[in-house]
């Protein structure tokens, strides 16, 4: 199970003092090792354990995401966190905020939030994988800002499926998934949405040389083997 790592090098305290200071210190930091690993024991911190490799996966609606993760799972073995199927989901179980991120839905506009941070960090904190793809995540810069906050931990890749509108717009009203958000009304909504608020998060990552970016058209193979160098080049390999 993957959990946030609690470094013990905060128990360490600097020796740049005297002989005796010294000594003092290192006592005070057996000490200190001694009551830390008493308290892991007791379950109050959490163990040191490896970072997960995060992947976030961006693009428009209908630019591919979903179909690409799919492939990603299979050849590399991630486990795929979708936003929008955490979320659908909570709509699904009539959980007290269903209504309210069903009407956020419909409208195409975006979910609060600590709301999407708290369902992708149970599903992270649940599973024994820390390979993650994170699919429609993070949307806005608020969703960036809150999963630093929250997860604090950073992507190490930033996919984004680059599809022109016109294609995105065919491929969804196509997708015959039932979904509330799949008309041409609300498709015309996140576009805006994506172009407002999605694209300056991608950009962030473009100047932090994270963002690997992909011409999503062609067809899924095509597409996929843009991707699958970028894992390769990671020395992620296939899954076993
Ligand atoms: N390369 C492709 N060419 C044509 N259709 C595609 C391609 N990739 C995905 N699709 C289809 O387009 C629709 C949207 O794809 P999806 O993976 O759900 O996108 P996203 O998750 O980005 O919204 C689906 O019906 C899917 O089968
Ligand atoms: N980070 C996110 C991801 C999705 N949502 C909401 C708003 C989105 O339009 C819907 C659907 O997202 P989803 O990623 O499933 O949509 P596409 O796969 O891009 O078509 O969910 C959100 O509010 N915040
Ligand atoms: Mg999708």
């Amino acid at each position: 199970m993957w959990r946030r790592v609690v470094s013990l090098s905060s128990f360490i305290s600097s020796s740049r003092t005297s002989f005796v200071a010294q000594t003092a210190s290192r006592l005070n930091t057996c000490e200190s090792l001694t009551t830390g690993i008493a308290q892991q024991a007791k379950g109050v911190i959490a163990p040191k354990e490896k970072t997960p490799f995060i992947t976030f996966v961006l693009g428009g609606p209908g630019s591919g995401k979903g179909t690409q993760c799919i492939k990603i799972v299979e050849t590399f073995g991630f486990t795929h966190l979708s936003a929008g199927d955490l979320l659908r989901r909570e709509i699904a179980s009539n959980s007290a905020d269903g209504a309210m991120i069903l009407n956020t839905i419909k409208e195409g506009k975006i979910v609060p939030s600590q709301v999407t941070v708290k369902l992708i960090q149970k599903d992270m904190e649940s599973s024994d994988n820390d390979k993650f793809l994170i699919d429609g995540f993070p949307r806005t810069e608020e969703n960036r800002v809150s999963f630093d906050q929250i997860i604090s931990v950073e992507p190490n890749v930033v996919l984004f499926f680059d599809c022109p509108e016109e294609e995105m717009v065919k491929r969804v009203l196509n997708r015959n998934q039932g979904r509330v958000d799949d008309n041409l009304e609300t498709i015309k909504k996140r576009l805006q949405v994506f172009e407002a608020l999605s694209l300056p998060v991608i950009n962030y990552y473009s100047q932090r040389g994270k963002l690997y970016t992909i011409k999503a058209i062609g067809t899924e193979d095509e597409i996929f083997e843009q991707v699958r160098p970028i894992f390769t080049a990671f020395e992620l390999h296939a899954a076993g």
